[in-house]
C-alpha cells in the first residue's frame, strides 16, 4: 500500500491549493479526484467561470434587442463553445501544477474512508488502498434534486452544469428556484433572449435580503422579460414531444407552463454520499455536512475538512479561506474561523448585486441604532456611461460608532466595489473614510464619496 504525509479528497479550491503548498515542502501528497472534467474543482469547471464566461457573453447579446431569435442562438451556441475551450484550458493547467509536482500524485478516482489512515480509490479498473497521515476532505457539494414528480430521468430537465452544456438556446426556461444560481442563470438566459419564467417555493422572494433591495432587484428582472411566480406550488413535470410541461398552483390557479428546458437550481447540498466517513469516525450532521470546528478539524484527529462538504458558505473564496486555517496550523500560526473577519458575496445579475455585513432589518434586530444611507445608481456618472444606470445603493451605519455594519450594492461592477467597503469594515473605518476619499475618474467606486459623504 503506497503511503502519504497527505491524502486530499477532491479537486477543490481548499484542497488543491493545499497539495500545491504542502508539495513543494517535500511532503509526499495523493490528490484523488473521481471525475476526470472536474480536475480544478466546481468553480472553473462548472460553477463560477462558466457562468461568468456566459454572463459576459449574454451581456454582449443584450446589448442587441433588434436581433432575431435565430441571431442570437448562433451567438449563444459559440458562447457555450468559448466557455468549454476556456474550462479546457484552466482544467488543463490545474491538472498540470499539480501532475508535474514531484511529490504530488493525481488518482483519477472515487475516494472512501476504510479507517482514519486509509483511503480506498476506485478508479475504471481497479480498487486500491492508500494510507495516510493525515487526511482532508475537500469534496464539495452537488445539487439537491427537490421531490418534485418528473424531475428526475426527464430530459428536459437539467441541473446547472448541464444546462451550460446545452448547445441549443429554448426559446423558454423554467427556473424552479430563485437563489443565487436561479437568478444568475435567469438574468443571462434572457440576456441571451430566452423567455424566463423562476418559479419560487415561497412567497417572501430572497428572503435574507431587505425588502426594497430585493424589489429593486426583482423589478430589474422583470424588465428583463423574466416573469416571478412566487409562491408557487411545483405538480409535476412531464416530458412532452420537444418541450416540457410544468404544472403549478400559484394563486389558487392550475397553470401550465411549456418551456424547452427546466432548470433544478433549489440549492446545492455537502457531497459526502459514498465516503464512509463513518468508518473513519467522521461524524456529519442532519445535511450530511462533515461536522468541523473553527480549526477545520472533525471529529477524527488527523482528518480535517474545507470548502462546501462542512455546510457552510457555498464560496469558491471561503474554501481558499479554509485552505489558509489549515495551513496556518500546519505552520505553527493560530488563524482560525473566529478570526474570519466579514465575507462579501455578489450575485452575477446585470446589473450586479453585492452584499456584506448585516442589513438594515438584521441591524435593527440586533438592537443597533441604524443611520441608512442610500442613493440611486442613476446617480452615478460612471453607470451612464456604462449605459446602465439601473439599481440602488444602500449602506448601514451604527450610529453610535460611525461604523458601517453592512451594505448592498445594485449597480454595475459592484462585485468590485463591495471588496473596498469590505476592507473598511475589518478596519472598523468611520463610514466618512470612505466618503471622503480619491477616487479615480470616472469610475463606479466614487459613488462612495456620495454614498458615504452624506
Ligand atoms: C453555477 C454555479 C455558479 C457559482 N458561482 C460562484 C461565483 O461566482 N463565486 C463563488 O465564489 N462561488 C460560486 N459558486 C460556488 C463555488 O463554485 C463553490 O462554492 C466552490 O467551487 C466549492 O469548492 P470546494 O473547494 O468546496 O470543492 P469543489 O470545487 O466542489 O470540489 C470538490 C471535488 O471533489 C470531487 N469529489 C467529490 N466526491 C469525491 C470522492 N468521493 N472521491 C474523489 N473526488 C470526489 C468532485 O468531483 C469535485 O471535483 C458557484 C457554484 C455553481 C454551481
Ligand atoms: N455568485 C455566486 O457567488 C454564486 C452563484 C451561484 C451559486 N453560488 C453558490 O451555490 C449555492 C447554491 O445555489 P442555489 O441557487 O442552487 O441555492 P440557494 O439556496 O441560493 O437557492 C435555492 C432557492 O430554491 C428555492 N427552492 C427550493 N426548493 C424549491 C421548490 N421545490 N420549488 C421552488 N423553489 C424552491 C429556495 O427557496 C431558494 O430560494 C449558493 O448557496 C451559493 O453559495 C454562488
Amino acid at each position: 500500500m503506497e503511503r502519504y504525509d497527505a491524502i486530499i479528497i477532491g479537486f477543490g479550491k481548499g484542497g488543491k491549493t493545499l497539495a500545491a503548498k504542502l508539495g513543494a515542502q517535500g511532503k509526499r501528497v495523493a490528490m484523488i479526484e473521481k471525475d476526470s472534467g472536474m480536475y480544478g474543482g466546481t468553480c472553473i469547471n462548472v460553477g463560477c467561470i462558466p457562468s461568468k464566461s456566459l454572463v459576459r457573453s449574454s451581456g454582449i447579446a443584450a446589448l442587441h434587442p433588434e436581433k432575431s431569435f435565430e441571431e442570437k442562438a448562433r451567438e449563444y451556441k459559440a458562447a457555450i463553445e468559448e466557455k468549454r475551450r476556456l474550462t479546457a484550458a484552466l482544467r488543463g493547467k490545474n491538472f498540470s501544477k499539480l501532475d508535474d509536482m514531484e511529490h504530488v500524485t493525481v488518482y483519477n478516482g472515487t475516494a472512501s474512508f476504510i479507517s482514519n489512515t486509509v483511503v480506498s480509490v476506485k478508479t475504471e479498473n481497479e480498487t486500491f488502498s492508500l494510507e495516510g497521515e493525515k487526511i482532508f476532505i475537500n469534496t464539495g457539494g452537488t445539487p439537491v434534486i427537490p421531490p418534485i414528480e418528473g424531475l428526475v430521468g426527464n430530459p428536459y430537465v437539467y441541473t446547472s452544469a448541464e444546462l451550460m452544456d446545452l448547445d441549443i438556446l429554448p426559446e423558454r426556461l423554467v427556473i424552479i428556484g430563485g437563489g443565487y444560481i436561479g437568478l444568475e442563470f435567469a438574468s443571462m438566459y434572457s440576456g441571451f433572449g430566452t423567455k424566463v419564467t423562476i418559479l419560487q417555493d415561497g412567497e417572501t422572494f430572497l428572503k435574507r435580503e431587505d425588502r426594497d433591495m430585493a424589489e429593486a432587484i426583482r423589478s430589474i428582472l422583470e424588465e428583463r422579460g423574466v416573469e416571478f411566480r412566487l409562491g408557487a406550488k411545483i405538480q409535476k413535470v412531464e416530458a412532452k414531444e420537444g418541450y416540457a410541461e410544468t404544472r403549478i398552483l400559484w394563486e389558487g390557479a392550475e397553470m401550465l407552463l411549456q418551456s424547452q428546458a427546466v432548470l433544478a437550481a433549489a440549492g446545492r447540498k455537502p457531497n459526502t454520499e459514498g465516503l464512509d466517513a463513518e468508518n473513519a469516525g467522521v461524524r456529519r450532521n442532519a445535511r450530511g455536512a462533515v461536522i468541523v470546528d473553527d480549526e477545520l478539524k472533525t471529529s477524527a484527529p488527523n482528518i480535517w475538512a474545507m470548502g462546501d462538504v462542512t455546510g457552510g458558505l457555498q464560496f469558491t473564496y471561503v474554501s481558499l479561506d479554509d485552505f489558509r486555517i489549515i495551513w496556518s496550523q500546519m505552520n505553527g500560526g493560530d488563524y482560525t474561523r473566529a478570526d474570519r473577519k466579514n465575507v462579501p458575496y455578489s450575485v452575477f445579475i446585470t446589473p450586479s448585486f453585492s452584499r456584506v455585513g448585516l442589513n438594515e432589518e438584521e441591524a435593527r434586530a440586533a438592537g443597533y441604532q441604524v443611520k441608512i444611507l442610500k442613493m440611486p445608481a442613476a446617480a452615478i456618472p460612471k453607470a451612464q456611461v456604462l449605459k446602465n444606470p439601473k439599481g440602488l445603493l444602500k449602506a448601514v451605519i451604527d450610529e453610535k460608532t460611525n461604523r458601517i455594519l453592512g451594505a448592498m450594492l445594485l449597480c454595475e461592477e459592484s462585485y468590485e466595489m463591495i471588496n473596498t467597503v469590505k476592507l473598511a469594515m475589518d478596519l472598523e473605518a468611520d463610514y466618512r473614510f470612505l466618503g471622503k476619499q480619491i477616487y479615480t475618474h470616472p469610475t463606479m467606486s466614487e459613488a462612495f464619496n456620495d454614498l458615504f459623504g452624506q
